[in-house]
Protein backbone atom coordinates (compact mmCIF):
# COMPACT_ATOMS: atom_id res chain seq x y z
CA UNK A 1 0.00 0.00 0.00
CA UNK A 2 1.24 3.48 -0.76
CA UNK A 3 0.38 6.65 0.99
CA UNK A 4 -0.68 9.58 -1.17
CA UNK A 5 -1.41 11.75 1.80
CA UNK A 6 2.25 11.81 2.67
CA UNK A 7 3.72 15.26 2.40
CA UNK A 8 6.67 14.05 0.39
CA UNK A 9 7.00 11.70 -2.54
CA UNK A 10 9.28 8.71 -2.74
CA UNK A 11 12.09 10.78 -4.21
CA UNK A 12 11.82 13.22 -1.33
CA UNK A 13 10.03 15.94 -3.25
CA UNK A 14 7.43 17.94 -1.50
CA UNK A 15 3.83 17.11 -2.27
CA UNK A 16 2.05 20.44 -2.38
CA UNK A 17 -1.22 20.84 -0.53
CA UNK A 18 -4.10 21.97 -2.73
CA UNK A 19 -7.27 23.54 -1.43
CA UNK A 20 -10.27 23.70 -3.70
CA UNK A 21 -12.38 26.79 -3.13
CA UNK A 22 -15.88 26.39 -4.41
CA UNK A 23 -19.28 27.96 -3.78
CA UNK A 24 -22.21 29.20 -5.77
CA UNK A 25 -22.09 32.24 -8.09
CA UNK A 26 -21.61 35.39 -6.09
CA UNK A 27 -21.25 33.59 -2.79
CA UNK A 28 -18.02 35.42 -1.99
CA UNK A 29 -15.17 33.23 -3.24
CA UNK A 30 -13.22 36.10 -4.79
CA UNK A 31 -13.85 38.34 -1.80
CA UNK A 32 -12.51 35.61 0.44
CA UNK A 33 -9.43 35.04 -1.71
CA UNK A 34 -8.65 38.75 -1.84
CA UNK A 35 -8.87 39.04 1.92
CA UNK A 36 -6.90 35.84 2.49
CA UNK A 37 -4.06 36.86 0.20
CA UNK A 38 -3.44 39.96 2.31
CA UNK A 39 -2.71 37.75 5.27
CA UNK A 40 0.99 37.27 6.05
CA UNK A 41 0.53 33.49 6.41
CA UNK A 42 -0.57 33.37 2.80
CA UNK A 43 2.63 34.33 1.10
CA UNK A 44 4.03 31.47 -0.94
CA UNK A 45 0.52 30.59 -2.07
CA UNK A 46 -0.27 30.13 -5.75
CA UNK A 47 -3.79 30.61 -6.94
CA UNK A 48 -5.50 29.19 -9.97
CA UNK A 49 -8.72 30.91 -10.83
CA UNK A 50 -11.15 29.35 -13.20
CA UNK A 51 -13.46 31.84 -14.80
CA UNK A 52 -16.65 31.26 -16.60
CA UNK A 53 -17.02 33.61 -19.55
CA UNK A 54 -15.36 36.94 -20.01
CA UNK A 55 -16.80 38.95 -17.18
CA UNK A 56 -15.67 38.63 -13.65
CA UNK A 57 -14.05 40.61 -10.92
CA UNK A 58 -11.31 38.07 -10.85
CA UNK A 59 -9.30 39.94 -13.49
CA UNK A 60 -9.08 42.89 -11.15
CA UNK A 61 -7.81 40.68 -8.41
CA UNK A 62 -5.11 39.30 -10.61
CA UNK A 63 -3.96 42.61 -12.07
CA UNK A 64 -3.53 44.05 -8.62
CA UNK A 65 -1.53 41.22 -7.31
CA UNK A 66 2.07 40.23 -7.67
CA UNK A 67 3.34 37.83 -10.28
CA UNK A 68 3.22 34.79 -8.08
CA UNK A 69 -0.34 34.38 -9.25
CA UNK A 70 -1.26 32.17 -12.09
CA UNK A 71 -4.59 32.42 -13.75
CA UNK A 72 -6.55 30.24 -15.99
CA UNK A 73 -9.42 32.13 -17.48
CA UNK A 74 -10.62 29.95 -20.24
CA UNK A 75 -14.05 28.77 -19.21
CA UNK A 76 -15.59 26.17 -17.02
CA UNK A 77 -12.87 23.75 -16.09
CA UNK A 78 -15.07 21.04 -14.71
CA UNK A 79 -16.99 20.27 -17.85
CA UNK A 80 -15.23 21.58 -20.93
CA UNK A 81 -11.56 22.10 -20.31
CA UNK A 82 -10.44 19.60 -17.79
CA UNK A 83 -7.32 19.07 -19.84
CA UNK A 84 -6.34 22.66 -19.26
CA UNK A 85 -6.50 22.36 -15.52
CA UNK A 86 -4.09 19.46 -15.79
CA UNK A 87 -1.84 21.49 -18.11
CA UNK A 88 -1.96 24.47 -15.75
CA UNK A 89 -1.05 22.43 -12.71
CA UNK A 90 1.76 20.64 -14.52
CA UNK A 91 3.10 23.97 -15.80
CA UNK A 92 3.08 25.41 -12.33
CA UNK A 93 5.25 22.60 -11.09
CA UNK A 94 7.58 22.87 -14.07
CA UNK A 95 7.98 26.64 -13.73
CA UNK A 96 8.43 26.40 -10.01
CA UNK A 97 11.15 23.82 -10.49
CA UNK A 98 12.93 25.96 -13.10
CA UNK A 99 12.75 28.96 -10.81
CA UNK A 100 10.52 30.96 -13.15
CA UNK A 101 7.98 31.47 -10.43
CA UNK A 102 8.48 31.64 -6.67
CA UNK A 103 8.63 28.32 -4.83
CA UNK A 104 5.06 28.37 -3.61
CA UNK A 105 4.10 26.06 -0.79
CA UNK A 106 0.38 25.86 -1.26
CA UNK A 107 -2.10 26.03 -4.10
CA UNK A 108 -5.67 27.26 -4.06
CA UNK A 109 -7.97 26.50 -6.97
CA UNK A 110 -11.05 28.68 -7.20
CA UNK A 111 -13.76 26.93 -9.20
CA UNK A 112 -16.55 28.62 -11.06
CA UNK A 113 -19.74 29.07 -9.12
CA UNK A 114 -21.70 26.74 -11.33
CA UNK A 115 -19.23 23.92 -11.13
CA UNK A 116 -19.70 20.56 -9.59
CA UNK A 117 -16.36 20.32 -7.76
CA UNK A 118 -16.10 16.55 -8.11
CA UNK A 119 -14.31 16.44 -11.51
CA UNK A 120 -11.62 18.77 -10.21
CA UNK A 121 -11.11 16.57 -7.18
CA UNK A 122 -10.91 13.55 -9.46
CA UNK A 123 -8.20 15.21 -11.54
CA UNK A 124 -6.17 16.04 -8.46
CA UNK A 125 -6.40 12.52 -7.16
CA UNK A 126 -6.01 10.51 -10.35
CA UNK A 127 -3.84 12.31 -12.89
CA UNK A 128 -0.55 10.39 -12.86
CA UNK A 129 1.64 13.49 -12.80
CA UNK A 130 -0.50 15.78 -10.70
CA UNK A 131 -1.28 13.25 -8.01
CA UNK A 132 2.41 12.69 -7.34
CA UNK A 133 3.17 16.39 -7.00
CA UNK A 134 0.06 17.69 -5.28
CA UNK A 135 -2.16 16.36 -2.55
CA UNK A 136 -5.73 17.44 -1.91
CA UNK A 137 -5.72 19.26 1.39
CA UNK A 138 -9.38 20.08 1.54
CA UNK A 139 -12.47 21.57 -0.01
CA UNK A 140 -13.60 25.00 1.15
CA UNK A 141 -17.14 25.96 0.19
CA UNK A 142 -18.63 29.44 0.50
CA UNK A 143 -22.36 29.64 1.12
CA UNK A 144 -24.13 32.98 0.95
CA UNK A 145 -25.91 33.49 4.28
CA UNK A 146 -28.54 35.67 2.64
CA UNK A 147 -29.28 33.74 -0.56
CA UNK A 148 -27.83 30.34 0.27
CA UNK A 149 -31.10 28.62 1.16
CA UNK A 150 -32.67 29.63 -2.14
CA UNK A 151 -29.57 28.48 -4.01
CA UNK A 152 -29.69 25.12 -2.28
CA UNK A 153 -33.35 24.85 -3.26
CA UNK A 154 -32.76 25.62 -6.90
CA UNK A 155 -29.28 24.36 -7.75
CA UNK A 156 -28.17 20.79 -7.20
CA UNK A 157 -24.55 21.92 -7.73
CA UNK A 158 -24.71 24.12 -4.67
CA UNK A 159 -25.95 21.20 -2.57
CA UNK A 160 -23.07 19.12 -3.82
CA UNK A 161 -20.57 21.89 -3.16
CA UNK A 162 -21.68 21.93 0.47
CA UNK A 163 -21.83 18.14 0.77
CA UNK A 164 -18.22 17.56 -0.29
CA UNK A 165 -16.74 20.39 1.80
CA UNK A 166 -14.25 20.13 4.63
CA UNK A 167 -14.90 23.75 5.61
CA UNK A 168 -18.12 25.63 4.95
CA UNK A 169 -17.91 29.41 5.12
CA UNK A 170 -21.19 31.16 5.71
CA UNK A 171 -20.48 34.46 3.97
CA UNK A 172 -22.10 37.90 4.13
CA UNK A 173 -23.09 37.33 7.72
CA UNK A 174 -22.71 41.10 8.18
CA UNK A 175 -25.88 41.45 6.12
CA UNK A 176 -27.88 39.16 8.39
CA UNK A 177 -29.89 40.53 11.24
CA UNK A 178 -30.80 38.10 13.95
CA UNK A 179 -30.89 34.38 13.40
CA UNK A 180 -31.10 33.09 9.88
CA UNK A 181 -34.80 32.70 9.08
CA UNK A 182 -34.11 29.70 6.87
CA UNK A 183 -31.98 28.01 9.53
CA UNK A 184 -29.35 27.64 6.89
CA UNK A 185 -26.63 26.57 9.26
CA UNK A 186 -28.77 23.73 10.55
CA UNK A 187 -29.48 22.63 7.02
CA UNK A 188 -25.77 22.68 6.16
CA UNK A 189 -24.99 20.74 9.30
CA UNK A 190 -27.47 18.07 8.22
CA UNK A 191 -25.96 17.93 4.73
CA UNK A 192 -22.43 17.61 5.97
CA UNK A 193 -22.00 16.84 9.67
CA UNK A 194 -18.21 16.70 9.69
CA UNK A 195 -17.41 19.99 7.97
CA UNK A 196 -16.52 22.92 10.15
CA UNK A 197 -18.99 25.74 9.54
CA UNK A 198 -17.57 29.22 10.02
CA UNK A 199 -19.41 32.52 9.77
CA UNK A 200 -17.44 35.19 7.92
CA UNK A 201 -18.00 38.67 6.62
CA UNK A 202 -15.98 40.29 3.85
CA UNK A 203 -13.70 37.27 3.74
CA UNK A 204 -12.29 37.94 7.16
CA UNK A 205 -11.08 34.56 8.37
CA UNK A 206 -7.82 33.17 9.71
CA UNK A 207 -6.17 31.08 6.98
CA UNK A 208 -5.09 28.58 9.61
CA UNK A 209 -8.64 27.38 10.14
CA UNK A 210 -9.16 26.86 6.41
CA UNK A 211 -6.06 24.95 5.47
CA UNK A 212 -4.49 21.70 6.59
CA UNK A 213 -7.85 19.98 6.64
CA UNK A 214 -6.41 16.57 5.82
CA UNK A 215 -5.65 13.45 7.76
CA UNK A 216 -2.37 14.66 9.20
CA UNK A 217 -1.88 17.16 11.97
CA UNK A 218 -0.03 19.97 10.17
CA UNK A 219 2.16 20.72 13.17
CA UNK A 220 3.35 17.22 13.98
CA UNK A 221 2.69 15.49 10.63
CA UNK A 222 1.15 12.66 12.61
CA UNK A 223 -2.36 11.42 11.84
CA UNK A 224 -5.16 13.16 13.66
CA UNK A 225 -7.85 10.58 13.13
CA UNK A 226 -10.48 11.96 15.44
CA UNK A 227 -10.38 15.40 13.91
CA UNK A 228 -10.36 13.96 10.42
CA UNK A 229 -13.12 11.41 10.80
CA UNK A 230 -15.25 13.36 13.27
CA UNK A 231 -17.23 10.20 13.58
CA UNK A 232 -19.29 11.40 16.53
CA UNK A 233 -20.99 13.91 14.23
CA UNK A 234 -22.63 10.99 12.41
CA UNK A 235 -24.40 9.61 15.45
CA UNK A 236 -27.61 9.21 13.49
CA UNK A 237 -28.56 8.60 9.92
CA UNK A 238 -29.02 12.18 8.84
CA UNK A 239 -31.36 12.70 6.00
CA UNK A 240 -31.75 16.12 4.47
CA UNK A 241 -33.85 18.36 6.68
CA UNK A 242 -35.26 15.55 8.83
CA UNK A 243 -32.70 16.41 11.34
CA UNK A 244 -33.27 16.85 15.01
CA UNK A 245 -30.00 15.82 16.53
CA UNK A 246 -28.23 19.06 17.12
CA UNK A 247 -30.82 21.38 18.55
CA UNK A 248 -29.78 23.19 21.62
CA UNK A 249 -31.43 22.31 24.85
CA UNK A 250 -34.53 24.34 25.48
CA UNK A 251 -34.91 25.19 21.84
CA UNK A 252 -38.59 24.30 21.82
CA UNK A 253 -39.33 26.26 18.73
CA UNK A 254 -37.82 23.57 16.55
CA UNK A 255 -39.60 20.67 18.14
CA UNK A 256 -42.68 19.11 16.67
CA UNK A 257 -41.50 19.25 13.09
CA UNK A 258 -44.45 21.30 11.86
CA UNK A 259 -42.20 24.15 10.78
CA UNK A 260 -40.22 22.12 8.27
CA UNK A 261 -40.58 22.88 4.63
CA UNK A 262 -41.40 20.07 2.30
CA UNK A 263 -40.76 21.67 -1.05
CA UNK A 264 -40.12 19.23 -3.85
CA UNK A 265 -37.19 21.40 -4.88
CA UNK A 266 -35.10 20.61 -1.88
CA UNK A 267 -32.27 18.63 -3.37
CA UNK A 268 -30.69 18.20 0.00
CA UNK A 269 -33.53 15.92 1.03
CA UNK A 270 -31.67 13.33 -0.97
CA UNK A 271 -28.35 13.85 0.78
CA UNK A 272 -27.63 11.63 3.75
CA UNK A 273 -24.69 11.11 6.00
CA UNK A 274 -23.98 8.21 8.27
CA UNK A 275 -21.28 6.19 9.92
CA UNK A 276 -21.09 2.43 9.58
CA UNK A 277 -18.83 0.26 11.67
CA UNK A 278 -17.53 -3.29 11.84
CA UNK A 279 -16.09 -4.86 14.95
CA UNK A 280 -13.96 -7.70 13.60
CA UNK A 281 -10.77 -7.26 11.57
CA UNK A 282 -11.49 -6.70 7.90
CA UNK A 283 -10.12 -8.69 5.01
CA UNK A 284 -8.72 -6.13 2.57
CA UNK A 285 -9.81 -7.95 -0.58
CA UNK A 286 -13.35 -8.31 0.71
CA UNK A 287 -13.41 -4.62 1.55
CA UNK A 288 -12.22 -3.70 -1.94
CA UNK A 289 -14.86 -5.98 -3.44
CA UNK A 290 -17.51 -4.23 -1.37
CA UNK A 291 -16.33 -0.76 -2.40
CA UNK A 292 -16.23 -1.77 -6.04
CA UNK A 293 -19.72 -3.23 -5.84
CA UNK A 294 -20.95 -0.08 -4.13
CA UNK A 295 -19.39 2.10 -6.81
CA UNK A 296 -20.81 0.05 -9.64
CA UNK A 297 -24.30 0.21 -8.16
CA UNK A 298 -24.33 3.78 -6.86
CA UNK A 299 -21.52 5.58 -8.72
CA UNK A 300 -22.06 9.30 -8.59
CA UNK A 301 -24.35 9.11 -5.58
CA UNK A 302 -21.42 8.44 -3.29
CA UNK A 303 -20.27 11.97 -2.55
CA UNK A 304 -17.67 11.52 0.14
CA UNK A 305 -16.30 8.55 2.02
CA UNK A 306 -13.71 8.51 4.78
CA UNK A 307 -12.78 5.66 7.01
CA UNK A 308 -10.40 4.05 9.44
CA UNK A 309 -10.17 0.31 9.04
CA UNK A 310 -8.81 -2.52 11.11
CA UNK A 311 -7.37 -4.59 8.27
CA UNK A 312 -6.21 -8.17 8.82
CA UNK A 313 -3.24 -7.69 6.48
CA UNK A 314 -2.04 -4.33 7.86
CA UNK A 315 0.19 -3.50 10.82
CA UNK A 316 -1.74 -0.41 11.76
CA UNK A 317 -5.07 1.28 11.12
CA UNK A 318 -5.73 1.96 7.45
CA UNK A 319 -7.18 5.31 6.39
CA UNK A 320 -9.34 5.39 3.29
CA UNK A 321 -10.59 8.53 1.60
CA UNK A 322 -12.74 8.91 -1.48
CA UNK A 323 -14.61 11.56 -3.38
CA UNK A 324 -17.33 10.00 -5.47
CA UNK A 325 -15.88 6.95 -7.17
CA UNK A 326 -12.25 7.98 -6.84
CA UNK A 327 -10.20 6.85 -3.88
CA UNK A 328 -6.86 7.95 -2.57
CA UNK A 329 -4.67 4.91 -2.18
CA UNK A 330 -5.06 3.74 1.42
CA UNK A 331 -2.64 5.03 4.03
CA UNK A 332 -1.38 2.82 6.85
CA UNK A 333 -1.16 4.82 10.05
CA UNK A 334 1.43 4.18 12.76
CA UNK A 335 -1.03 3.12 15.43
CA UNK A 336 -4.49 3.29 16.93
CA UNK A 337 -5.35 6.27 19.11
CA UNK A 338 -7.29 4.17 21.63
CA UNK A 339 -8.01 0.54 22.49
CA UNK A 340 -11.06 0.67 20.29
CA UNK A 341 -10.03 -0.93 17.02
CA UNK A 342 -13.47 -0.90 15.43
CA UNK A 343 -13.46 -0.07 11.73
CA UNK A 344 -15.47 3.06 10.99
CA UNK A 345 -16.58 4.44 7.66
CA UNK A 346 -18.35 7.78 7.36
CA UNK A 347 -20.27 8.52 4.19
CA UNK A 348 -22.12 11.35 2.56
CA UNK A 349 -24.42 10.03 -0.13
CA UNK A 350 -27.25 11.06 -2.37
CA UNK A 351 -30.36 8.88 -2.35
CA UNK A 352 -28.63 6.03 -0.53
CA UNK A 353 -29.55 5.24 3.04
CA UNK A 354 -27.49 3.60 5.71
CA UNK A 355 -29.18 0.25 6.14
CA UNK A 356 -28.61 -1.36 2.73
CA UNK A 357 -25.02 -0.10 2.59
CA UNK A 358 -24.28 -1.47 6.03
CA UNK A 359 -25.97 -4.78 5.27
CA UNK A 360 -23.99 -5.15 2.08
CA UNK A 361 -20.71 -4.40 3.87
CA UNK A 362 -21.44 -6.90 6.60
CA UNK A 363 -22.44 -9.53 4.04
CA UNK A 364 -19.15 -9.14 2.14
CA UNK A 365 -17.03 -9.12 5.27
CA UNK A 366 -18.81 -11.95 7.05
CA UNK A 367 -18.55 -14.15 3.98
CA UNK A 368 -14.80 -13.59 3.74
CA UNK A 369 -14.35 -14.15 7.49
CA UNK A 370 -16.14 -17.49 7.11
CA UNK A 371 -13.90 -18.41 4.18
CA UNK A 372 -10.85 -17.68 6.32
CA UNK A 373 -12.19 -19.85 9.12
CA UNK A 374 -12.90 -22.82 6.88
CA UNK A 375 -9.52 -22.42 5.17
CA UNK A 376 -7.62 -22.53 8.44
N1 LIG B 1 -21.78 42.67 2.61
C1 LIG B 1 -21.02 41.69 2.16
N2 LIG B 1 -20.84 41.54 0.82
C2 LIG B 1 -20.07 40.53 0.38
C3 LIG B 1 -19.43 39.63 1.27
N3 LIG B 1 -18.75 38.73 0.55
C4 LIG B 1 -18.94 39.05 -0.75
N4 LIG B 1 -19.74 40.14 -0.86
C5 LIG B 1 -20.19 40.79 -2.09
O1 LIG B 1 -20.91 39.84 -2.86
C6 LIG B 1 -20.62 40.01 -4.25
C7 LIG B 1 -20.09 38.70 -4.84
O2 LIG B 1 -18.87 38.39 -4.20
P1 LIG B 1 -17.67 37.64 -4.95
O3 LIG B 1 -16.56 37.54 -3.96
O4 LIG B 1 -17.39 38.26 -6.25
O5 LIG B 1 -18.34 36.23 -5.17
P2 LIG B 1 -17.80 35.02 -6.05
O6 LIG B 1 -18.26 33.79 -5.37
O7 LIG B 1 -16.35 35.17 -6.32
O8 LIG B 1 -18.60 35.25 -7.37
P3 LIG B 1 -18.43 34.53 -8.83
O9 LIG B 1 -16.96 34.59 -9.16
O10 LIG B 1 -19.28 35.34 -9.72
O11 LIG B 1 -18.94 33.14 -8.65
C8 LIG B 1 -19.63 41.14 -4.35
O12 LIG B 1 -20.33 42.31 -4.64
C9 LIG B 1 -19.03 41.21 -2.95
O13 LIG B 1 -18.61 42.50 -2.63
C10 LIG B 1 -19.64 39.82 2.69
O14 LIG B 1 -19.16 39.06 3.54
N5 LIG B 1 -20.43 40.86 3.05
Amino acid sequence: MTDTQQTTTDDGQERLPVSVLTGFLGSGKTTLLKALLKHPDMDETAVVINEFGEVGLDHLLVEQSSEDMVVMDSGCLCCTIRGDLIETLRNLIRRRWKGEIPPFKRLVIETTGLADPAPILHTLMTDPVISTRYRLDGVITTVDAVNGALQLDTNPESVKQAAVADRILLTKTDMMQGPNPDRLDERLRALNPAARILAVSHGDVDPQVLFDAGLYDPATKTPDVERWLKEEAYAEDHQGHHHHGHHHHGDHHHDGGHDHHHDVNRHDDQIRSFCISYGKPIDWDAFVEWIEALISVHGGNLLRIKGILNVVQADGPVAIHGVQHVFHPPAVLPGWATDDHTSKIVMITRSISKQPVEEMLHAFLNASAQDRETAS
